[in-house]
């Protein structure tokens, strides 16, 4: 092993004749599966899966349910319980994890439910990559090694360096060259191992560890530590050579988990939400880089995916080890984290040797590449000369002509090193090349850059600055970069049947493996149960962000699956069109509305949301404008007339006006710019320019969002609900790239809850939810922000379950069919029951007066029934909701909500009478 580590110096840019390339593989994915504990142990649990080879693991149980799921599953490596982590680490992750020694970036991951085995897996994967490193560097005393060491966690969605011990959330930033950095994360130079191991303690004493009822020292953040390799040989230390750097990444990422088997409440269900939300952004984006043509990757919905976006289909080689508990009662669990990883093995990743070059060396790499295209191609113009069929001629006619490409582009990239290295002033031994006559430059050149290796190197910028390359040249990575054979996934060991391994992928999977892994996700929202309580279930997107309202009170036919997979309908949008829309979200009349609803919204535009006073009744002319022959100038003054003259909002005298009138109030007007890559840049540019207050925000590439916070009052905000709550889902879908949701302003927040609950409400009439849990979930949340993931929980199963009744489906739970029909049915008995409570808890004066105040006369049959009947009907008027949700509350003993937490809030709303129980107010057990 060691003798290949040793050749890494020699990997690129001496005699393997070519600029070396960036090298395409898959991720290694292999799967773990650990022994029952203890605790699975006493409760009778019994082992299901079983690895029946290197490769495929077993589900034993297959004969007694009928499952769609997979009897046999393949990888590139399974490891039962049997086997050691030494094992694990040897089989699965060595390779990957050492490629940092030859340059290239590398990363290990730990994905499983909790209590699975991941930090168990993980630290003992740490700890022998980091012995071998070292023993590595022991054994190479021909370079000269900096490690250096970082280590953060992802709490919450915050970012938190593990090495100080200050709880300061750390930011992201981008960097045009190195992709999302962590602002200020403390990198150590480590000393010698006995450093490292100290650190390493350091960072789980830090890491943020709980009791769930599945684990006692479950992790609950995601973590990273980061080990950065720098080497260059030490002849060259000092004078400017190239140097390889590369990182490794241990990701240590937290379980997923099903709130109810982790009986998680309070805190430990908040951090549970945060953990299922950015694994299943990771899920998402996993999937979707799993697809050929991928289109548009969300790394950006959450900070794991944005800090890990080069190990996932990035500059990086990736192992992904799977851990399972083996358990029965784990099943759907270890179903998901087989689907996971099925998604995971269709990835493949970008990796490059990370070569920080002199401009010699590059110089010299560029010549050698030149100089053999130039021969293959003198070659091949003989061979095409000395005749052959014209096949074999076209053949050869298009590789010339690729290649006579791949030369011009080789021959400007030398001409611009060159043109650099004869710019660069003179200085020391810059004089020596000068000196050289022009003709000869080119020869001296080659010489000198041959004369690398006889050390003969000459420090061509007075400050040391060196080109960043990437050029390099390396084995095959599916072969040995390490000298080992990393196995290809075995063709036939999927099966347990006769089916081929396509067959048998189409046959379980559908044509798309991985579109197994979203039917089983939509199976899962078909379980309400599940649905409700695993939190793990809410997919945040930029759509549910925005919330738009037609999204979830009117699903279209055919939206099942995409409503809970994808919704990243913007992705075929096109990018280059430029038009202006200034919309006055105040003006209430309907055709704004349609008009609003059909205007361009594209994650690619950029929308500037701003309040300016202008005069209540103002009119805008809407008008789409090209902007694409504006110059910069313009947009800038545009800009600038927003900023400096909020008082005179006309933007420019060709496209917008707003014609004041009367009352000064506040509104929003919204800009929306589409524009090119370039154009965006030129926004950003401009930020310095923007006031204190402002945020831009990036988002994928070329495009901007800013935001400017909010001036009006609240007064005015209530007003003006309606219609800024468009703009609202353009906002909020743009914010999708922001830090997090508090981004929004506590205006904007509140207006978005308002329309969701809204929304919620009409929702809960459609669907037949029961009254108690209208009136819980009611009086629960208030708007406070960290309601938002329980409102778009509820948002999501409401409008999955409308559809579902919508296309006549019957959603089956506890063997209880549960259709639109049996809804209502638990709806009348519910109300029977409220209407017995009505007269155990009020007295008859107050239930004649209750009669009254609804038109219900006192001598009337089923008066009481005929009074539930009425609560909650009318959806629209609030004081209705609020006087039903009163009256409910006091039926079933909801008074104390003010000091229940939310988390315990119990999201399930099943019908039937053996429910009905449970309406009333239990919170679980913490
Ligand atoms: N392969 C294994 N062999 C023996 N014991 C194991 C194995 N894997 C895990 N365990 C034990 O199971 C328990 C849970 O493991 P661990 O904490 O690593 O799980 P986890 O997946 O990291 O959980 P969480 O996500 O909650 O942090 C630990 O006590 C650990 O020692």
């Amino acid at each position: 092993m060691s003798s290949v580590y040793g050749e890494e110096a020699s990997q690129y840019g001496d005699d393997h004749g070519s600029v070396a390339h960036e090298e395409k593989e898959k991720i290694f994915v292999a799967v773990r599966l650990r022994p029952l504990n203890e605790r699975e142990i006493t409760c009778n649990d019994v082992s299901d899966w079983e690895c029946i080879n290197n490769t495929t693991i077993f589900y034993k149980n297959s004969m007694s349910e009928r499952s769609l799921f997979p009897t046999a599953c393949a990888y590139d490596r399974v490891f039962g319980y049997d086997c050691s982590t030494r094992q694990v680490y040897e089989e699965a992750a060595k390779g990957v994890a050492l490629s940092v020694l030859s340059g290239i970036n590398s990363s290990i991951f730990a994905y499983g439910q909790t209590s699975s085995g991941k930090t168990y897996t993980m630290s003992g994967i740490t700890e022998y990559t980091l012995a071998d490193i070292y023993d590595h560097i022991c054994r190479n005393v021909d370079r000269e090694f900096t490690l250096k060491f970082s280590a953060m966690e992802i709490y919450n969605e915050v970012v938190r360096d593990l090495l100080t011990p200050e709880d300061t959330p750390l930011r992201l930033l981008d960097d045009p060259e190195r992709g999302t950095v962590v602002e200020k994360l403390t990198e150590i130079t480590l000393k010698d191992w006995n450093h490292l191991k100290e650190l390493l303690s350091v960072c789980e004493a830090q890491r943020k560890i709980g009791e769930t009822a599945l684990n006692e020292v479950s992790s609950r953040s995601h973590q990273i530590l980061r080990l950065t390799v720098e080497s260059t040989a030490k002849k060259f230390v000092g004078l400017n050579s190239s140097t390889l750097t590369a990182a490794v990444n241990f990701v240590d990422l937290a379980g997923s988990e099903r709130a109810s088997q982790t009986m998680s409440a309070n805190v430990r269900l908040k951090e549970g939400s945060h953990i299922n939300r950015s694994l299943l952004t990771l899920g998402t984006v996993i999937r979707k880089l799993s697809k050929k043509g991928n289109g548009h990757i969300p790394f950006r919905d959450s900070k794991l995916t944005r800090i890990l976006q080069n190990s996932l289909g990035g500059n990086a080689r990736t192992a992904i080890i799977c851990t399972m508990s083996p358990a029965h009662s784990h099943v759907e669990q270890s179903r998901n984290t087989l689907l996971f990883a099925t998604c995971a093995k269709n990835v493949i990743t970008n990796a490059k040797v990370n070569v920080v070059m002199s401009e010699k060396a590059l110089v010299k790499q560029l010549r050698k590449e030149l100089a053999r295209l130039e021969a293959e191609l003198r070659s091949l113009s003989a061979l095409a000369a000395s005749g052959g069929s014209s096949e074999a001629l076209k053949e050869k006619e298009d590789l010339i002509e690729k290649m006579s490409r791949e030369i011009r582009e080789l021959t400007q990239q030398r001409d611009l090193a060159q043109s650099r290295f004869h710019n660069f002033p003179s200085s020391g031994s810059w004089t020596e090349l000068s000196s050289v006559s022009s003709p000869d430059k080119a020869q001296w050149l080659d010489d000198c850059a041959a004369s690398e290796v006889s050390e003969c190197v000459y420090p061509f910028r007075p400050d040391g600055v060196s080109a960043v390359s990437q050029y390099g040249r390396y084995g095959g990575l599916n072969s040995n970069k390490l000298g080992e054979q990393i196995p290809e996934p075995p063709e036939d060991q999927y099966l347990c049947d006769d089916t081929s391994p396509r067959l048998f992928i189409e046959k379980y999977f559908g044509p798309d493996p991985c579109k197994g892994w979203e039917n089983s996700a939509q199976r899962t929202v078909q379980n309400l149960e599940d649905n409700c309580k695993e939190v793990q279930c809410v997919e945040v997107d930029s759509n549910t962000k925005s919330i738009s309202s037609d999204k979830h009170s009117s699903p279209r036919k055919g939206d099942q699956e995409s409503s809970f997979i994808d919704r990243d309908h913007n992705d075929k949008e096109p990018k280059q069109t430029s038009n202006l829309v200034v919309e006055h979200s105040s003006s209430s009349s309907s055709d704004t509305d349609s008009d609003s609803n059909n205007l361009p919204r594209s994650r690619s535009s950029e929308a500037i949301i701003i309040n300016v006073p202008v005069s209540e009744g103002s009119e805008v002319i809407k008008e789409n404008v090209d902007i694409s022959s504006k110059s910069e100038e313009e947009l800038s003054i545009k800009k600038i007339d927003i900023e400096e003259k909020p008082s005179q909002p006309e933007l420019s005298a060709d496209n917008v006006k707003l014609l004041s009138k009367e009352h000064n109030r506040s509104f929003t007007i919204e800009v929306k710019l589409k524009m090119s890559g370039e154009d965006c840049e030129k926004i950003c540019a401009e930020e310095p320019k923007m006031s204190g207050e402002d945020s831009i925000k990036i988002c994928a590439e070329g495009e901007v969002a800013k935001s400017v916070p909010e001036k009006q009052s609240g007064d005015n905000l209530v007003q003006d609900d309606e219609h800024t709550s468009k703009d609202l889902g353009n906002f909020a879908a743009d914010s999708l790239n922001s830090e997090n949701e508090s981004e929004l302003s506590p205006s904007r927040q509140w207006m978005e809850f308002e329309k969701q609950r809204q929304e919620i409400i009409e929702l809960w009439n459609a669907c037949n939810v029961p009254l108690v849990h209208r009136t819980y979930f009611f009086l629960l949340f208030k708007g406070d922000p960290t309601d938002s993931v329980y409102m778009e929980v509820e948002l999501r199963r409401l409008s999955y379950l409308k559809n579902a009744f919508s296309l006549g489906a019957k959603v089956v739970k506890d063997g209880q069919i549960f259709s639109q029909a049996a809804s209502l049915n638990a709806l009348n008995r519910e109300r029977e029951m409220l209407s017995k409570l009505l007269l155990k808890k009020f007295s008859s004066k107050e239930r004649d007066s209750l009669y009254e105040k609804r038109g219900i006369g006192l001598k009337t049959k089923k008066r009481r029934l005929q009074l539930c009947h009425q609560l909650w009907k009318d959806t629209k008027d609030m004081d209705h909701i609020k006087e039903s949700a009163a009256l409910i509350s006091k039926l079933v003993g909801f008074e104390a909500q003010n000091e229940v937490p939310k988390e315990m809030f119990e999201l399930n709303f099943s019908p039937g009478p053996k429910n009905l129980r449970s309406f009333s107010w239990k919170p679980r057990k913490a």
